[in-house]
């Protein structure tokens, strides 16, 4: 198997997610994937092909009991310039809207104060810790409960504020991450959010470890399938009316 910063980089020059002179923030949760993230972009960027920027970018939501220390240690630690984004999300969403579906305004807020402290420290790429089984995880989220085949992007763009956003880790698995989490020993935060480990995406993710279980060779299948344009056949109607 590749090893985690094998597949980054390849994701990376194959899709083109960092150029020349880009100014990359690493959107840190304190989360596995965003730390291992920053580490690897960090290692990347002393033997890149391109010289680019890196920073790290976290929105502290307001919970009471988000203790940010131990990842200012770690940006401290690689020499990444680190922002903590200060909000009151927590308190809209759970004290003010009651939200029946707090993760969607959340992520949307959350989305807004990133593009907003990019925008002042002229960052142009937003990298996310995304990886293969947040995007099989999606795929099956979008469609089962919004009946769309639709998942995650290696790369879009975000017209409104001139942000691209890049998801490098998106041809890695999650298993890769925790193995490069141990291996190099990156400190992971708990997260503070009421909802972690009880929303519909942890619902389906582990509805598809089970599915692994049962059905050989099923996450490597429905990876290939995500990909195989070639060998998609849905019931488009445009072409009925030929
Ligand atoms: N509070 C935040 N501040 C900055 N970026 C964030 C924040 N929360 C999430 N992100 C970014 O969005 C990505 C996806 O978010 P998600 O909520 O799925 O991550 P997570 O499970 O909290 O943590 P991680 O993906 O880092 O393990 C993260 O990998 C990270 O890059």
């Amino acid at each position: 198997m590749k090893s985690l910063s094998g597949a980054m980089r390849k994701t990376i020059e194959t899709y083109g997610l960092i150029a020349e002179g880009d100014r990359v923030a690493v959107g840190l949760s304190g989360g596995k994937d965003s730390m291992a993230l920053l580490r690897l972009l960090k290692r990347y960027q002393s033997f890149s092909p391109f010289k680019f920027h890196l920073e790290a970018l976290t929105v502290d939501m307001g919970f009471n009991n988000f203790d940010l220390e131990a990842a200012k240690a770690f940006c401290l630690e690689l020499d990444v310039p680190y922002t903590i984004i200060k909000t009151d999300i927590a308190k809209v969403v759970f004290e003010i809207r009651y939200e029946k579906n707090p993760c969607a305004l959340c992520a949307n807020m959350r989305r807004g104060a990133l593009a907003q402290a990019m925008i002042e420290r002229n960052l142009n790429v937003l990298a996310l810790g995304h990886h293969a089984d947040d995007a099989l995880s999606t795929l099956f989220l979008n469609m089962l409960y919004s009946g769309k085949m639709n998942t995650l992007e290696y790369k879009s763009y975000l017209s409104r504020t001139n942000i691209h956003v890049i998801r490098p880790f998106l041809d890695a698995s999650e298993a890769q991450i925790v193995g490069t989490i141990h291996s190099e020993n990156i400190p992971v935060l708990k997260s503070p959010c009421p909802m972690d480990k009880h929303t519909k995406r942890e619902e389906v993710a582990d509805m598809l470890k089970a599915l692994y279980k049962e059905v050989p060779n099923s996450r490597k299948n429905l990876l290939t399938a995500m990909r195989n344009e070639n060998q998609c056949n849905l019931f488009v109607t445009k072409a009925l009316s030929k």
